[in-house]
């Protein structure tokens, strides 16, 4: 279980986050949208443990996250920084296995099989830049997928992609999920994507000092496709709920009701 306690967290005297309390249990994929500069990236920077925690406390099954920790991957928005140009394929999928002292050969197969599951097997030997923007971003995916991460951070990963490229990726993220177990926290700017994607929303204030202003779980019938999902009455009315939640200037007091109220 990943726990926020209290969480703050400031760059010099600019509040950006304030107090967020969040549980997120094993296995659940969690959504964070909110406006743009509200503190999402920093909130998944303080989760992997690259900032340390201003005011309360990140814990990852009860032991706080004082450094990177173990069985994290990262996923950001922008895959063509994050691959080794002069590495092919497969060996940037590899890479973290090399860090765990696997022998070459064990390696190479791990990191072919993961290539298949993301549909990328004849691809393996080319370079990243011989690959479209949605091929390079499913190697960083079958890169962070590679060792199996119990806990994996995605940071707008889908946000530079044409919309086709971006409904094969949710999907095969979703695959992913249902298979492997993992714990995810997705931070997307999209309200439809973080409802079609999450077991959960949670939506963040306008800085500075953002708080979570919504935590609603996301209860849809049926396994998830894009035309039926989408169009189901539920989705219709989740994507609403969140849509007006972003769309609504947070009241700094917190004390006015819902806007007519
Ligand atoms: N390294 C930094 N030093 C100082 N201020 C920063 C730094 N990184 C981010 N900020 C500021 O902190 C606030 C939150 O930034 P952050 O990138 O976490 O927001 P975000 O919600 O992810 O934004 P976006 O949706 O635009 O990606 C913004 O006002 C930003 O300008």
């Amino acid at each position: 279980m990943l726990e926020l306690r209290k969480l703050s967290q400031w760059y010099g005297d600019h509040a950006v986050l304030s107090d967020l309390t969040l549980k997120v249990p094993d296995g659940e994929l969690l959504c964070v949208v909110g406006p743009s500069g509200c503190g999402k990236s920093t909130l998944l920077r303080t989760i992997a443990g690259l900032l340390p925690a201003a005011e309360g406390e990140v814990t990852i099954d009860g032991t706080p996250v004082t450094g990177v920790p173990d069985g994290l991957a990262v996923v950001f928005q922008d895959y063509g920084r994050s691959l080794f140009p002069w590495l092919s394929v497969r060996e940037n999928v590899a890479l973290p296995l090399r860090r765990r002292g696997l022998p070459r050969a064990e390696r190479r197969a791990e990191a072919e099989r993961i290539l298949d599951r993301v549909g990328l097997s004849g691809a393996a030997r080319r370079h990243p830049w011989q690959l479209s923007g949605g091929m390079q971003q499913r190697v960083a995916i079958a890169r962070a997928l590679v060792c199996r991460p119990s806990l994996l951070l995605m940071d707008e990963p889908f946000g530079s992609l044409d919309a086709q490229t971006r409904e094969d990726l949710e999907d095969l993220l979703l695959q992913v999920h249902r298979n492997d177990d993992t714990t995810i926290v997705f931070v997307t700017h999209d309200i439809d994507e973080s409802v079609y994607l999450g077991d959960r929303v949670i939506a963040l204030s306008p800085g500075p000092g953002s708080r979570v202003v919504l935590d609603l779980p996301v209860r849809l019938p049926g396994e998830r496709d894009q035309i039926g999902t989408r169009g189901l009455p539920e989705f219709v009315e989740l994507r609403a709920e969140v849509g007006r939640t972003v769309r609504t200037p947070a009241d700094p007091s917190g004390l006015s009701g819902p806007p007519g109220a």
